[in-house]
């Protein structure tokens, strides 16, 4: 694995006390079609795979060594370092399904993302698509930067409210990656958000 999914740490992909019941119900929908351990130890390979999510990638990066100590022992994913608890920022989750080279974010989106009244911030759904199709094509290509990424908003995602995100490969081009991202509801009835990404 890319050393970010691989690291030994805090799992923040995790379900916790903070996650709603949309949110749950998609966790398990998707987990529930992951690789799946017998009691004797056989595993059985599932469609999708869910991805692991740390908060810190430096402490395990080797080089990194233009960065102060300081900056080297304190940075922290920009996603995962809200302290306050209770789902306050960014709760989300990731699978991945290789074979149909697709990947899937299912995103609770807390109170101190607010935008407009009562409904989320462009950046911060900016983020989410970033992180989404960022760390999908991490998975296809290896280590990616954005090079771009445009984003057509299309309706309000409700604060406090659960999305679901799904970034599909369109195509390879040498050594650059294009995708494609849909936010929608979770029943998938209403489009939030459209963006392609080129990494
Ligand atoms: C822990 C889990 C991970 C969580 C996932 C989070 C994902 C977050 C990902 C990010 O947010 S990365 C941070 C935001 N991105 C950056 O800061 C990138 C800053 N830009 C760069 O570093 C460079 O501009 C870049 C690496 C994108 C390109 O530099 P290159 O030196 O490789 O570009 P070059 O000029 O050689 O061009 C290579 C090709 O890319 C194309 N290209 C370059 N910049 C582009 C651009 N901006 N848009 C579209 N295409 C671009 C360029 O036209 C050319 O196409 P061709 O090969 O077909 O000629």
């Amino acid at each position: 694995l890319p050393l970010p999914f691989s690291s030994k740490s805090r799992d923040f992909s995790l379900p916790n006390s903070s996650w709603n019941s949309e949110m749950k119900r998609l966790y398990e929908h998707y987990n529930s079609q992951c690789e799946v351990e017998s009691e004797d130890g056989e595993k059985q390979k599932g469609l999708w795979r869910r991805l692991p999510s740390y908060n810190r990638s430096l402490k395990y990066a080797t080089g990194g060594v233009y960065l102060s100590k300081l900056i080297q022992s304190k940075a922290r994913l920009f996603t995962r370092n809200i302290k306050e608890q209770g789902g306050a920022a960014f709760e989300y989750v990731l699978f991945n399904n290789e074979e149909e080279q697709r990947c899937v974010g299912i995103f609770q989106a807390g109170h101190l993302l607010e935008g407009p009244p009562g409904n989320v911030h462009g950046g911060a759904i900016a983020t989410i698509i970033d992180t989404v199709t960022g760390t999908h094509a991490t998975l296809l290509s290896g280590t990616v930067m954005t090079a771009n990424l445009n984003i057509n908003y299309r309706s309000p995602i409700p604060l406090g409210g659960t999305v679901h995100i799904e970034s599909s490969l369109d195509r390879k081009e040498g050594r650059k990656t294009f995708l494609s991202c849909r936010v929608t509801s979770t029943d998938g009835s209403k489009l939030h958000t459209e963006a392609t990404g080129d990494f």
